[in-house]
């Protein structure tokens, strides 16, 4: 069995206190080329050892170290003679367990937002080369009001005059801004030196080792058994089917489930293009009875993603007892879908099916190698796979499909609406280029009647919104900037051509505080 040499590349392990940028400090560093990963918080300083990380960064978190809820590490982390970078929740755990430090809340409302940090210590390995003054992302209640015994502080905030500290014999050092996110103007910069100058990490890591890891992991899980891929002809569900198939051959069974939920004329497209593909073999199984059925009455947007989560796993489970030997159910999870279900750390936004939608009781191994990637990273791979552009870039489409863009009831009828809505939408975005640039376009359903005049004639009909942004990985969005003249034909085509509709709507509404869809 092929095996590798997972020493052969340097990482830095992230631990993981709630912070909702965690992943981001891990896609940054890989980002430099060295390998990184996010961990509980509980990992010890054993298993750390044993992992070979040249570095820690304890992550930021919602709680405060005072708290009763505060999460905590292994003492035995600092004994290991390892590099330690603490952001905001890290830095003010550090200060309270290291001796002599002291963390306070705020007597104020606390230090949200951007706002600018004078490096007091040019010589700090941290701040090489950067200007005196800088643009940082604050967003904490409780600060360092005494550094530990051995600390000194070389940046100062506007607001918090602790804003980073170090001590340069142990290697520990503390920022109470957020260096991963684009709001800290030298982010980047600061998270390399620690990465390469302090940590003395080699960028020997690349998209290609992340391939052949995966590879020889998901061999060594699945030995002779048989998975079961959900395949959607999604750009996540594609690359992971060449993955397994590139590691097990013909062991992979892909399932495209027909849920009554796709776009017009999906299904045949998704099979004319991807059947035989890649060498992989597909099975269709039309669902869309169940589905709806289950479906019928069902209002709540929590309830109908479980619904769609277990309707997935039931169709899935009925294909695999056709087949032998079938252990493992392998999905295109990406960390957005996870992070966003809630994990022990975070807040539930919305279940997605593959996540938060699975039943309790599931009975299949998952297999998910894309769960710590985000769509840009998913993107990347697949180039590097060599698959072909237009799967790669195509626009994501969630797994509920038009359910979650029907607001409310799902019935045959509202459905046609939004599905006969869309393929106007994506013709009109095509013949314009739009769908070249635009991250993802879509219509739905709201649900609201209003009073329309056509022929001469009283309408009360419904509204169609259109919904397009642009986005890198899905986790933030902005509403894209469409020209009116677009928007003009796309409302009257809608309204002319899709009998029920008398209004049209374009959302200018950003992720946060918004989400890209509608439930
Ligand atoms: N119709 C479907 N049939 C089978 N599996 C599906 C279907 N829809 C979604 N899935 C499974 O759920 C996973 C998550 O769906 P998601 O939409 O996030 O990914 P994708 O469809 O693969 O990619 P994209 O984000 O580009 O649409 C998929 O990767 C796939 O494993
Ligand atoms: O497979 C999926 N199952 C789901 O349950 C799901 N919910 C949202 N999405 C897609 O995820 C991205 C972020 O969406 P939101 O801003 O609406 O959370 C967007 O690209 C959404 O289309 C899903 N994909
Ligand atoms: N973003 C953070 O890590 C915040 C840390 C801590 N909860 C505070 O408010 O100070
Ligand atoms: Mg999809």
């Amino acid at each position: 069995m092929q095996t590798v040499d997972q020493t052969k590349f340097d990482r830095v392990l992230v631990l993981d206190f709630g912070s909702q940028y965690n992943q981001l400090i891990t896609r940054r560093i890989r980002e430099f080329g060295v390998y990184s990963e996010l961990k509980p918080h509980t990992m010890t300083a054993a298993e750390i050892k044993a992992s070979g990380a040249k570095a820690v960064i304890f992550s930021g978190g919602p709680n405060s170290v005072y708290g009763d809820d505060a999460l905590t590490v292994d003492p035995a982390i600092y004994e290991l003679g390892l590099p330690i970078l603490g952001i905001c929740y890290g830095m003010q755990l550090m200060a309270k367990d290291l001796t002599g430090g002291e963390v306070v809340p705020a007597d104020d409302n606390g230090d949200y937002g951007q706002s600018a940090m004078q490096i007091v210590d040019a010589t700090s390995p941290l701040f090489a080369g950067l200007d005196a003054e800088q643009k940082v992302l604050m967003s904490h209640g409780d600060y360092v009001k005494t550094v530990p015994a051995g600390f000194s502080v070389v940046g100062t905030g506007e607001n918090c005059p602790v804003a980073a500290i170090q001590d340069v014999d142990r290697k520990f050092f503390g920022l109470q801004f957020h260096p991963e996110v684009r709001l800290t103007e030298h982010g980047n910069d600061i998270l390399r030196h620690f990465v390469f100058d302090i940590a003395g990490a080699t960028a020997n890591w690349t998209m290609r080792d992340f391939i052949d890891l995966q590879i020889a992991e998901i061999r060594e899980t699945v030995g002779d058994k048989r998975v079961l891929l959900g395949l959607s002809g999604g750009v996540d569900s594609s690359v992971v089917a060449v993955l397994l198939h590139k590691a097990i051959g013909d062991q992979l069974t892909a399932v495209f489930v027909d849920h009554g939920l796709l776009r017009k004329n999906e299904a045949t497209q998704v099979m004319t293009s991807l059947q035989g593909k890649f060498g992989v073999n597909i099975v269709q199984v039309d669902a869309s009875d169940r589905f709806l059925g289950e479906l019928a009455g069902v209002t709540n947007p929590e309830s109908k993603r479980k619904i769609i989560g277990k309707e997935f796993i039931d169709v899935f489970s009925e294909e695999a007892r056709k087949l032998d030997g079938v252990e493992f159910l392998a999905q295109g999870t990406l960390y957005t879908d996870v992070i966003e279900s809630g994990t022990d750390t975070a807040q539930t936004i919305k279940s997605h099916h593959n996540v938060g939608g699975l039943p309790d009781d599931l009975q299949f191994k998952l297999i998910e190698p894309l769960n710590k990637l985000f769509k840009d990273e998913v993107r990347e791979l697949g180039e590097q796979l060599g698959m072909p552009h237009d799967l790669v870039w195509r626009q994501p489409f969630p797994g509920p499909g038009l359910a979650i863009r029907v607001i409310g009831e799902v019935t045959p009828a509202r459905l046609s609406l939004v599905r006969e809505s869309d393929a106007i939408l994506r013709d009109e975005f095509a013949k314009a280029g739009l769908d070249q640039t635009v991250w993802q376009y879509f219509t739905a359903l709201p649900g609201i009647r209003s009073v329309g005049v056509m022929g001469d004639g009283r309408t009360y009909d419904e509204a169609i919104v259109v919904r397009a942004v642009t986005s890198i990985d899905g986790m933030t969005a902005e509403f894209a900037e469409i020209p009116w003249a677009v928007l003009g034909e796309v409302s009257a085509k809608i309204v002319n051509e899709v009998p029920g509709v008398n209004r049209v709507l374009y959302d200018i509404t950003g992720k946060p505080p918004a989400t890209i869809e509608y439930e």
